[in-house]
């Protein structure tokens, strides 16, 4: 597969895989806002601390979360999703104007310090029935967020997630790629993540 090299900032190249996969816009969100549904999620969202599986032994995860839309993330999941806010209903109308893609959930994860993370997965694996398309906006902290190849795990990609940015992950991408959000050694702020999905099952 060949590797594209795109020139996001001025000075800091940052390594990206081909836009077939993955596709990066900083600014997408007005930070106004963004700093404004920040504030407002972190203070009133139901959040939670998933129990999740890890090599056969159920952890509490790094991270909370909320899950919002019209049915379960997946069959297993027990949680009753929660009904949408008008300040996620006006990300998700913009996010489905830009990608043509009708989404019928959005999973919020906050991490509320740079010990706040999530390890290497893929999304397919863990929601069957998803289709490919994910649309995921950064708000808070700036975080890296890691690509490995499943095939070769030193083929390895990181891209900075801004406040306000959208990342497009598309097409054959969860199959051959798996992403994390590592912790961090330097102190975080709080940041808040929302993918939004397509639950066909
Ligand atoms: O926080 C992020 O940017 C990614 C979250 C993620 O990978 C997930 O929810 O599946
Ligand atoms: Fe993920």
């Amino acid at each position: 597969m060949k590797e594209a090299q795109l020139k996001l900032f001025d000075d800091i190249p940052q390594l990206m895989l081909p836009a077939d996969l993955m596709e990066y816009t900083r600014g997408f969100i007005e930070t106004d806002f963004c700093d404004y549904c920040f504030h407002k999620f972190v203070n009133e969202m139901p959040w939670q601390q998933q129990k999740i599986m890890m090599y056969e032994k159920e952890v509490t995860a790094p991270r909370l979360s909320v899950w919002i839309g019209e049915r379960t993330i997946r069959p297993d999941d027990k949680r009753t999703p929660l009904p949408w806010v008008p300040e996620l209903l006006d990300i998700k109308e913009k996010v489905e104007a830009y990608t043509g893609t009708a989404f019928n959930g959005v999973l919020l994860n906050y991490y509320r310090d740079g010990n706040d993370s999530v390890a290497w997965h893929n999304d397919k694996d863990t929601i069957p029935g998803l289709k490919t398309e994910i649309a995921s906006v950064s708000i808070g902290q700036e975080r890296n967020f890691d690509f490995r190849n499943k095939a070769n795990h030193k083929q390895q990609y990181s891209i900075k997630l801004e406040h306000g940015s959208l990342l497009l992950m598309k097409g054959d991408l969860q199959q051959s790629w798996e992403h994390r959000i590592a912790k961090s050694k330097t102190s975080m702020k709080g940041r808040i993540n929302l993918t939004f999905r397509k639950v066909v099952v």
